[in-house]
């Protein structure tokens, strides 16, 4: 097996990020984190049929008194909903699930969030151990412990932070991911240059072909650079009470676009998480120019980037920018004195701005 790349993330709950081809039939490693004699696998219906018996048997193999059960929920955005996080809870009683039983969520950012958001409130908290199984999931939702379900009304609105066990990421995986999948988690990717460090920025410039190319080396990098970037942070402002707020680069337009078409992004006529993301940081870093704090010449090699990736990086037609203004006042970096805004000065110089006023955002979205 290739070296395993492992990623600590420090602070009152730490855990560690490992990362490495092949670890989900790695028995030992999958079950040395689970404490009790119960565990849920979390799943959805694409993840499922490709890998929860492997885990289900690396598991049981190495840990055999282990009592393990799956709940395997439908693929997609509009499946992280109040009423699958319900059916959740209800599997891990009929498992009977102690305080020292188990979550783990195998899958994408969908499985991560909801199962996490379960493993946060039975019994009042109990572990989660992620195996992601998307890009996006291995570089930042499985990380940081922001856990979630959407409403109607915007996306991520009811959730908790808690933080996982551990964090397991079989970069063999990513072999079986979409196409489309994989472009969208080097959003995600794009990012951490884009607010903390622009030589992260020059290597995905070279590394774009590799990447794309699903290259081994170049994706267990950019996952093990991406996951040390979110563990600084998240290590030093755990429940976002300050600069971990920059991880949300984009998400104020991206959030907006998601909940505006109605979590559509996975059934192909919407945008997906990763994609209303690209589209969120061109953005934000045109908002950026708007507002003075930043040359135009940065946000074009930006949206050169996003480009050559094959992210999308307007405004979908038909989308009305009063509307999506109104979706961004639910968002949850707004508070009593209005929306505030991730910008940036200049590539990997993020910054948190309240006080942006509403022609600004429409002025950029209306030229978007
Ligand atoms: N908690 C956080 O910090 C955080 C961070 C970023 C994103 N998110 C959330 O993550 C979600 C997006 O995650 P995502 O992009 O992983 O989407 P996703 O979970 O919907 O997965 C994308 C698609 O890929 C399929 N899939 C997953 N792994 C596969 C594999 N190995 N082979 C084949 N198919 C596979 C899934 O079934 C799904 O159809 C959003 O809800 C977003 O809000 C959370
Ligand atoms: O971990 C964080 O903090 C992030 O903001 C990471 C984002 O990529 C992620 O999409 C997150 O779920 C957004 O959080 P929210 O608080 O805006 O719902
Ligand atoms: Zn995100």
């Amino acid at each position: 097996m290739s070296a395993v790349r492992k990623v600590e993330v420090a602070g009152d709950n730490s855990y560690s990020i490992e990362i490495a081809p092949g670890l989900l039939d790695d028995g030992a490693c999958l079950a040395k984190p689970l404490r009790g004699r119960h565990a849920l696998i979390v799943s959805d219906r694409n993840v499922a049929p490709l890998y929860l018996e492997r885990v289900h048997a690396s598991l049981t193999a190495a840990k055999p008194q282990l009592s393990v059960a799956s709940f395997v929920i439908p693929s997609g955005e509009h499946e992280k909903t109040l009423a699958r996080f319900g059916e959740c809870l209800h599997a891990l009683a009929e498992l009977g699930a102690t305080r020292d039983a188990t979550v783990i969520a195998l899958g994408g950012g969908v499985v991560g969030d909801l199962a996490g958001f379960a493993a946060a409130c039975w019994m009042r908290g109990i572990d989660c151990v992620q195996l992601p199984t998307t890009l996006l999931a291995m570089v930042d939702s499985s990380v940081g412990g922001k856990t979630a379900v959407d409403l109607p009304a915007g996306k991520n609105l009811v959730g908790a932070f808690h933080p996982p066990r551990a964090v397991i990421a079989d970069t063999a995986a990513l072999r079986t991911l979409p196409e489309r999948e994989l472009r969208a988690g080097l959003a995600e990717v794009v990012k951490y240059g884009a607010i903390f460090d622009a030589s992260f920025l020059v290597w995905l410039e070279q590394q774009a072909d590799a990447l794309l190319a699903r290259d081994d080396e170049a994706l267990a990098e950019a996952i093990a650079r991406s996951c040390g970037y979110k563990a600084e942070v998240v290590a030093r402002d755990p429940f976002e009470r300050g600069d971990r707020a920059m991880l949300n680069f984009g998400h104020t337009f991206g959030h907006a676009i998601e909940t505006e078409q109605g979590y559509a992004g996975t059934t192909g006529d919407g945008l997906n998480h990763g994609e209303a993301v690209a589209v969120g940081m061109v953005l934000a870093a045109r908002l950026s120019t708007a507002l003075g704090r930043a040359g135009s010449a940065d946000a074009d090699r930006l949206q050169r980037l996003l480009e050559r990736l094959g992210l999308p990086t307007a405004i979908p037609a038909g989308l009305d920018p009063q509307a999506l203004l109104a979706r961004m006042r639910l968002d949850k970096k707004a508070d009593a004195d209005g929306l505030r805004f991730i910008l940036w000065d200049a590539a990997g110089a993020a910054r948190i701005v309240s006080g942006v006023a509403d022609e600004a955002v429409l002025g950029v979205l209306a030229q978007s």
